[in-house]
């Protein structure tokens, strides 16, 4: 059993931070989701340097490394993730958003869930409402697709559990050459990497038609509360990371491509040195929906996570945290929560 799930369960959320617009029924973007201008909103659009990782180089464990270690972020190209399943995915990603804001609401996340649909589980940390529709999957979908399609949930059930199947192996060999670039011994990495604890997430994310995009924030930013992230987007831009120094970089996407982003837990793993990278999602003119599927690898609920890449020069910047643990204190304090097991 996934039990990730429970973790958010001592952090119930109020209807109005988990019930989304109908965006069909507006023609102009309402006071809710209209956020302040910032300069941060001219992003430099030099993405030149987001590195590209092919997993059939022989050099994948120290490009992966440099990857994290520089950006915090990646395209990975040969990840051996048939086209086929990625486009299946995202097509039953659309048949969902696409269906009527009623039909949406019988599958609408309950308050102290974490599974279904609704609105990103950041928003109450945001006095404005985000230009998105999410739905959260953890292990199988079957009783929320079942409200959606009552007669017909299989093919959503089949296509996502596979994708969720193939997502979880590459993020499992991802994760191997990671922690190999770590130095970190073959046992070491097997505690990190037990296939049968993991806990994972798969997230569908809608960006909707805007009619005046520069006003609103599709996704806002954050990091990721994961080891690490895979994120298929596949073929309208809007994501971008933070780097110190570049401002907002564009990701944009590339045939076939996947995204892997560092998150919290391996930027504690790493004792800081991979940054677990800032990333926000904006909406273009003229732009049609966008989707992404961003998948969440975690490491068991009930281990705990510490600096492990430690050589005889550095002391752990942070001290030893079960993920039940982080994943409640970040619940209450978002960006801040890395401060709260600071040493
Ligand atoms: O839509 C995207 O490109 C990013 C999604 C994301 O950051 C998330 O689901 O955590
Ligand atoms: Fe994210």
């Amino acid at each position: 059993m996934n039990t990730l799930s429970e973790a958010y369960r001592d952090h119930p959320l109020h209807l109005h931070h988990i019930i989304p617009l109908d965006f069909d029924s507006v023609r102009t973007v309402p006071e809710s989701h209209v956020w302040p201008p910032s300069p941060a909103f001219e992003p430099d659009d030099d993405q030149s340097s987001i590195p590209t990782v092919d997993l059939m180089d022989p050099d994948a464990v120290k490009l992966i490394g440099h990857a994290c270690e520089t950006w915090g972020v990646f395209h990975v190209i040969n990840h051996g993730i048939p086209m086929d399943i990625l486009d299946e995915a995202e097509s039953e990603a659309r048949r969902l958003f696409s269906l009527p804001a009623g039909q949406k609401l019988r599958a609408l996340r309950s308050p102290a869930g974490a599974t279904g649909y609704g609105l990103a589980r950041i928003s109450p940390f945001f006095n404005k409402n985000m230009w998105h529709e999410g739905f959260t999957v953890m292990g199988s979908p079957i009783d929320h697709a079942r409200e959606l399609w009552p007669d017909d949930y299989q093919r959503f059930c089949d296509v996502i559990e596979d994708y969720q199947k193939k997502m979880k192996e590459l993020a499992e060999t991802l994760m191997h050459l990671i922690l190999k670039s770590l130095d970190l011994s073959e046992e070491e990495i097997s505690k990190v990497v037990s296939s049968g604890g993991a806990s994972t997430a798969l997230q569908l994310n809608s960006y909707p038609f805007c009619p005046d995009p520069s006003r609103v924030m599709g996704l806002a930013p954050h990091t990721d509360t994961s080891l690490l992230t895979v994120l298929y987007q596949s073929t309208i831009d809007g994501l971008q990371i933070f780097k110190d120094g570049a401002g907002w970089v564009l990701v944009s996407p590339t045939n076939g491509s996947l995204v892997v982003n560092v998150g919290d837990f391996l930027h504690i793993l790493s004792n800081a040195r991979f940054p677990n990278v800032i990333h926000r999602v904006v909406l273009k003119e003229n732009q049609k929906q966008r989707l992404s599927l961003a998948y969440f690898y975690n490491p068991p609920v009930d281990s705990h996570v510490s600096p492990l890449a430690l050589n005889s020069a550095r002391i752990p910047l942070y001290r030893s945290v079960s993920v039940r643990e982080y994943v409640d204190i970040k619940a209450s304090n978002l960006e801040k929560a890395l401060s709260f097991i600071r040493i």
